[in-house]
């Protein structure tokens, strides 16, 4: 038995008019449907929400206002879950949607949330339908796309295996319309990459193109999960293990989880720049980030909340949690720890950063 996520786009599963197309809806249920029948435990990813609801408002294409794009997606939701309901009722199987912000997944509490949702899904043979919660995530706090959400949830969900369907069957050398442009069937590593070109955008209902994949499989592959690449209809043959699209191979290891979502989901809220002492001792020693090695703060944040570490030229090095809003730090900077609890009681004793909420990039 595997755990597999399934991730498939927005211009799998609807018509160029803006609605759903059914019968792409239910080939990749299908297709996950007998992977569940062989054992297989299948998260699904489904983009489409947004493509979805263009047609049911008579909008013309996606639009590019944050607030029409949440009405389309809570329209476009809707429509999406009740088909993959239905279809799946037809298998036997039944759907659980699980809405995603940054925050589920970056702040301690909510994290476990999100991770205990999951596995009473599995445990009571649910499959999962993972989206963004696009009708209330606002432009800061977008994953940007669900290419990434997905290598994140395979990591959370400790998979097996993470299955990118697309509308291109591979990853080719070049944009796929054009004749010299062939099918890359394995990637080992980045050295791979190198000279393969990605530029070109993807389709008008998608949002990523083929960036977006390569930075979901690198995100995955570093963390040790296996990606498949390939076109919606090949889904069956890639949950068989049959050799299709574009397989990239695990570069890394597992990395505990929390400390994934924060290296790659999260949009810091500001920067916080540290000498070269506390460079050494975050990187040599694994050190917590005390306000003694932090020369300046910039940004807007409460305690908290997700922040990048630099060093004094600049380099982002590290990201954490802060502990300390950015209305209160300055005061603090350059000051040892000690002092700090003296004069300003226990409560200012604790570190900056503590280092279980750090993470080296
Ligand atoms: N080197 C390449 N190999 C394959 N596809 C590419 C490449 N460069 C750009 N693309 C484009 O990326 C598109 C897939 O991205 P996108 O439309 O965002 O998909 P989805 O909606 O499935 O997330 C393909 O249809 C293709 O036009
Ligand atoms: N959450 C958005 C999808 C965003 C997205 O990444 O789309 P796609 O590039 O088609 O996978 C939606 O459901 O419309």
């Amino acid at each position: 038995m595997s755990r597999v996520v399934v991730k498939v786009g927005s211009s799998s599963l609807t018509t160029t008019g803006g609605h759903l197309d059914p019968e792409r809806v239910d080939a990749v249920v299908d297709a996950v449907a007998a992977a569940a029948a062989r054992g297989d435990e299948v998260v699904l990813v489904s983009s489409g929400a947004i493509a979805a609801g263009l047609g049911p408002l008579g909008l013309p294409a996606r639009p590019r206002d944050l607030p029409t794009q949440q009405a389309a997606a809570s329209v476009g939701q809707g429509a999406l879950v009740a088909r993959y309901s239905a279809r799946f009722a037809e298998h036997g199987l039944t759907v659980g949607q699980v809405l995603l912000t940054v925050d589920d997944v970056t702040r301690r509490g909510h994290y476990r949330n999100a991770y205990q949702t999951f596995a009473k899904l599995h445990e009571l043979g649910v499959v999962p339908i993972v989206n963004e919660n696009d009708t209330v995530a606002t432009s800061e706090i977008r994953f940007g796309d669900n290419d990434r959400l997905a290598a994140l949830v395979a990591h959370l969900v400790h998979a097996d295996l993470l299955v990118l369907l697309s509308d291109v069957d591979a990853l080719y050398t070049g944009h796929p319309s054009l004749p010299d442009s062939r099918r890359i069937e394995t990637v080992g590593g980045p050295e791979d990459l190198v000279g393969v070109d990605v530029a070109r955008v993807g389709s008008a209902v998608g949002t990523g193109g083929m960036v977006t994949k390569i930075e979901a499989a690198r995100i995955a592959t570093a963390a040790g999960i296996p990606v498949v690449l390939t076109a919606a209809p090949h889904a069956s043959a890639a949950l068989s293990g049959d050799d299709v699209g574009t397989r990239f191979l695990p570069t890394g290891r597992r990395r505990p989880t929390r400390l994934l979502w924060l290296a790659h989901a999260s949009e810091t809220k500001g920067v916080l720049t540290i000498d070269d002492g506390a460079v050494r001792a975050l990187t040599a020693r694994n050190a917590s980030l005390l306000a003694a090695g932090i020369d300046d703060v910039a940004g807007d944040f409460a305690a908290g909340d997700p922040v990048d570490v630099a060093d004094r030229s600049g380099r982002v090095l590290a990201r954490g949690l802060v502990n300390y809003d950015s209305a209160e730090l300055p005061a603090l900077l350059g000051r040892s720890t000690r002092e700090l609890g003296e004069e300003l009681g226990a409560d200012y004793e604790r570190e900056v950063v503590h280092r279980d909420d750090l993470v080296l990039l």
